[in-house]
């Protein structure tokens, strides 16, 4: 009997130092408004970036946004313009360029909320993969982010007292776990979480918040060219995530951004994922941070499920191919 409460007891023991944590530590929510506020959104002429500027524009924002490509930046300006009725300003320039990145930056005026949602992905085996592809996905996704974040910062931090700021950045759930056919996107898109890891603690003392945000296949422009070329197996194993619509994911993305949530999951099973993939990232939510705790064990069994239905697919497909 008494080994029997011992035994409660210790079980309890990680609960009870959350709970008690929980009345120490008591993290203050964070409301990052978007009123009257400016947004800078990158890749927002199509896809994702598209609707987050709409979505922006309507609940209120002065939105800019930053493409290459001017014919695609005027078709958003006019189309924002139509279904929210408010003028967003638009940047033609190419992320890896770090001199008209600050240039943008500076004549855009100041930032509160950054979003480096600007991607390009080629899917393709490592092996078949020219180095030209690979080096094109690293510099746009991964160091065209430096760029845009360095040319940003200074500027953010003498926001003076307009409220915490915030740093958004678009990864993917490929940025989670490493999909066949993605090397060297998910090593982009892995890269993109490790600088905002150590760029959360260097700028919460200017009260910015980073948000890292993971969707699934999501429908958009680059999505529809890119599976006309996907590996049949990339396609098999994304679709253990199903795919949302690019609406629903500037929904979740501008709510994780508001809410200053570090980790911002689009769907359920990137909610599973975002769990058994969360790591030494921050939590803000004690609520978030309790489910982590007691979920996490049989997450990781989810996670070798899937591994092990992926690999069986792998497998199959090589035999059929003999
Ligand atoms: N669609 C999907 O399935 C998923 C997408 N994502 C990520 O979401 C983000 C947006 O994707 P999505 O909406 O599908 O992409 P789209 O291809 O529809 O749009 C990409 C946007 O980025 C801009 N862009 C591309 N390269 C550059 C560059 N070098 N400099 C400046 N702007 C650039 C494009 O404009 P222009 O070409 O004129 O420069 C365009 O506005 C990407 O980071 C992607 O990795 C994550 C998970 C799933
Ligand atoms: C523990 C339980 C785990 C649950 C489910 C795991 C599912 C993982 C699926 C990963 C899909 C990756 C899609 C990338 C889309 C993308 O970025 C491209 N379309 C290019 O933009």
């Amino acid at each position: 009997m008494a080994l029997n409460l011992l035994f409660l007891l210790f079980l309890l023991l990680p609960f009870s130092i959350l709970i008690f944590l929980a009345f120490i530590v008591r993290p203050k929510p964070t409301k990052i408004p978007l009123k009257n506020r400016h947004i800078f959104i990158t890749g927002g002429s199509s896809g994702i970036g598209l609707a987050l500027a709409n979505q922006a524009a309507l609940e209120g924002a002065r939105v800019s946004i930053l493409a290459r490509n001017p014919t695609k930046l005027q078709e958003a300006k006019e189309s924002i313009k139509l279904s929210t009725g408010r003028d967003v300003s638009v940047f033609s320039v190419d992320v890896r360029d770090y001199e008209a990145v600050e240039k943008a930056i500076r004549d855009s005026g100041p930032i509160d909320t950054l979003v480096c949602n600007q991607g390009v992905y080629v899917p393709q085996e490592l092996e078949e993969q020219p180095l030209e592809e690979i080096k094109f996905m690293i510099d746009v996704n991964l160091m065209g982010t430096f760029n845009l974040i360095k040319a940003a910062l200074p500027l953010m931090k003498n926001r003076a007292d307009r409220g915490p700021g915030s740093i958004a950045i678009m990864s993917s759930q490929a940025g989670q776990v490493g999909i066949y056919g993605y090397s060297a996107y998910s090593a982009s898109k892995f890269g993109l979480r490790g600088m905002a890891e150590a760029l959360q603690q260097e700028v919460i003392g200017y009260d910015i918040h980073v948000s890292l945000i993971f969707p699934p296949d999501t429908e958009t422009p680059g999505f529809a060219e890119e599976n006309k070329k996907r590996p049949q197996l990339t396609s098999v194993i994304a679709a253990s995530s199903g795919a949302m619509k690019a609406e629903e994911v500037a929904k979740k993305a501008l709510h994780g951004i508001q809410s200053g949530s570090f980790i911002v999951p689009c769907n359920f099973e990137g909610l599973l994922l975002s769990i058994a993939t969360a790591g030494l990232s921050p939590q803000r939510s004690f609520l978030m941070a309790f489910a982590e705790v007691v979920t996490i064990g049989i997450l990781r069994i989810a996670a070798l499920c899937f591994q092990w239905n992926w690999y069986g697919s792998i497998e199959k497909w090589h035999s059929r191919k003999s």
